[in-house]
């Protein structure tokens, strides 16, 4: 059955969650009193559909059903997951829950985007305490894994075992923080960091852009893919980190950073951190912005898919969970999927060698199919392509929903050939076709050979239906 996900606090960050939820097959109801909305809400699907689907290589489950609600009680009755996400203000959080729990389940997982409160602070007074858990996102919530899942005693564990499931289910990572601390742990570094930045502002030391390039360039990448402590414990040689924390550790005490001091935000520093935030990306609208940081983040993200490192091995874990029923056709649909930007070529579209590697994946399904799936190929036998002839039709481009249909047009022997044709799902637009031809080998002589019983039928059996219909 479809769950239903409730939103409340339609905004920047309710938003994310959203159209995590609802790309992820959820049905998902929002409630927001600011007329605008469901516009704002609009905008940020519409760069969630542009991005999430890109991290994939299957098509994500049918998008869930989203409705917009004039009432609390109309948005919570029935929800599975409740979503907290209005402005960070502990009289406000503490009204919405109230008002909330009067007539949600008892048995709904409540979750609140709070960046700093303490679980503690957010049960508080609240008819069901357990109910209630910190799950605190990072922007955009739609394509960021990392959840903070800050919980007390008051949760009990089926709860939090819940809780970390399903935010799995949706691709988090779910961090469960089990010692409640203002912040939580990501945003402690984070305003650590944005003060000292604010001082080098300040002190004249460093643009907005000079400070920004001094991440981007250097440990921002660092970070991205080993967080602090892995990358120190290299950076220590070969005596490790405690040759590292002798080194380094006494210039803590240094007068390196300004540590715990905050500059006054007085509105002359407001003003010029504006100003010089404008000379640097005030060319770009922030919807503009956001399509470049999306599209940046798909193609590191998609880069350690690749490794299967850190936030990739995440991605691939959920990929796993996504169910894609192959059926005998004809024909087979034998990849579903999104373009990614890093696809895409200086033409300004899929590069050819994107259409191989497409016809490659659908062949693989073909394989999967007939029974000649990993642990076939583990066993030491599997099907090499011989000869295929690709027809490019059409031009296909990033972000684009795409199906191959196969048809088997041979099986017989070692004998194994496919007509697929790649379709854009919008308009059933034909973009290119294979003829792909292969024969069925023995992976330790590397020697065509007939493939085991089983496997022989049932690529009989299926060029056979094939032919027939
Ligand atoms: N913006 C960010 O980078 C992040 C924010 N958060 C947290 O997420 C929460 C929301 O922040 P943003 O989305 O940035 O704020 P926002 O200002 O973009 O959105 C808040 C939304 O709540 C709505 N709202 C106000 N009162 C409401 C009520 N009584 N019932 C339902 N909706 C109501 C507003 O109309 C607005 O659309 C805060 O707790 C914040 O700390 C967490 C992670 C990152
Ligand atoms: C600025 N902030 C404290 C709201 C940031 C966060 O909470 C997390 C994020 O997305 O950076």
């Amino acid at each position: 059955m479809t769950k239903t996900a409730a939103i409340i606090g339609g905004g920047v960050i309710g938003g994310g969650w959203a159209a995590r939820f609802l790309l992820n097959g959820w049905d998902v109801r929002v409630f927001d009193p600011d007329p605008e909305a469901a516009r704002k809400i609009d905008a940020v699907l519409a760069n969630a559909r542009h991005a999430l689907p890109m991290l994939y290589d299957v098509a994500l489950p049918a998008e869930g059903h989203l409705t917009f609600h004039t009432t609390l009680s109309e948005t919570v009755m029935g929800a599975d997951w409740i979503q907290e996400s209005v402005p960070e203000r502990l009289d406000l959080k503490h009204k919405v829950f109230q008002a909330l729990q009067e007539h949600c389940d008892a048995g709904a997982i409540i979750g609140s985007s709070t960046s700093g409160f303490k679980p503690s602070e957010l049960q508080d007074g609240a008819a069901r305490p357990e109910q209630i858990v910190v799950t605190h996102p990072f922007n955009p919530v739609y394509l960021l894994p990392l959840i903070e899942l800050v919980t007390t005693e008051k949760n009990p564990p089926a709860l939090i075992t819940r809780a970390k499931d399903i935010l799995t289910s949706l691709g988090h990572f779910p961090l469960h923080v089990r010692r409640e601390i203002d912040a939580h742990i990501a945003d402690r570094f984070l305003e650590a960091v944005w003060r000292e930045a604010l001082w080098l502002v300040k002190d004249g030391i460093a643009t907005t852009e000079e400070i920004d390039n001094a991440i981007r360039y250097g440990f921002g990448l660092r970070w991205g893919q080993m967080g602090l402590f892995e990358t120190y414990r290299i950076a220590g040689g070969e005596a490790g980190m405690k040759h590292f924390i002798d080194q380094f550790g006494p210039c803590l005490s240094w007068p390196w950073t300004k540590l715990m001091d905050v500059p006054e935000l007085t509105d002359e520093l407001a003003q010029m951190i504006a100003d010089q935030s404008d000379a640097q990306s005030g060319h770009l609208s922030i919807r503009e912005l956001e399509r470049k940081r999306d599209n940046n983040l798909v193609a590191m993200l998609r880069a350690l898919r690749q490794q299967g490192n850190a936030a990739g091995r995440l991605i691939n874990q959920h990929q796993q969970t996504i169910k894609t029923t192959l059926t005998d056709g004809p024909p087979i649909t034998s990849a579903r999927r999104v373009i990614p930007a890093d696809w895409t070529d200086y033409n300004g579209h899929m590069n050819e060698g994107r259409f191989g590697q497409l016809f490659s994946d659908a062949a693989d399904a073909v394989m999967t199919l007939v029974g000649a799936d990993t642990a076939y190929i583990a066993g030491g036998l599997s099907y090499f392509t011989v000869e295929n002839t690709i027809s490019f039709l059409a031009e296909a481009h990033a972000g684009e929903h795409i199906r191959v249909e196969t048809r088997v047009t041979q099986g017989e022997g070692k004998k194994l050939r496919c007509f697929h044709e790649m379709k854009r799902e919008s308009d059933g637009a034909l973009l290119a076709t294979s003829d792909q031809f292969m024969l069925h080998v023995d992976l330790k002589s590397r020697k065509s050979c007939d493939p085991r019983a089983d496997v022989l039928a049932r690529v009989v059996a299926l060029a056979k239906k094939h032919k027939e219909a």
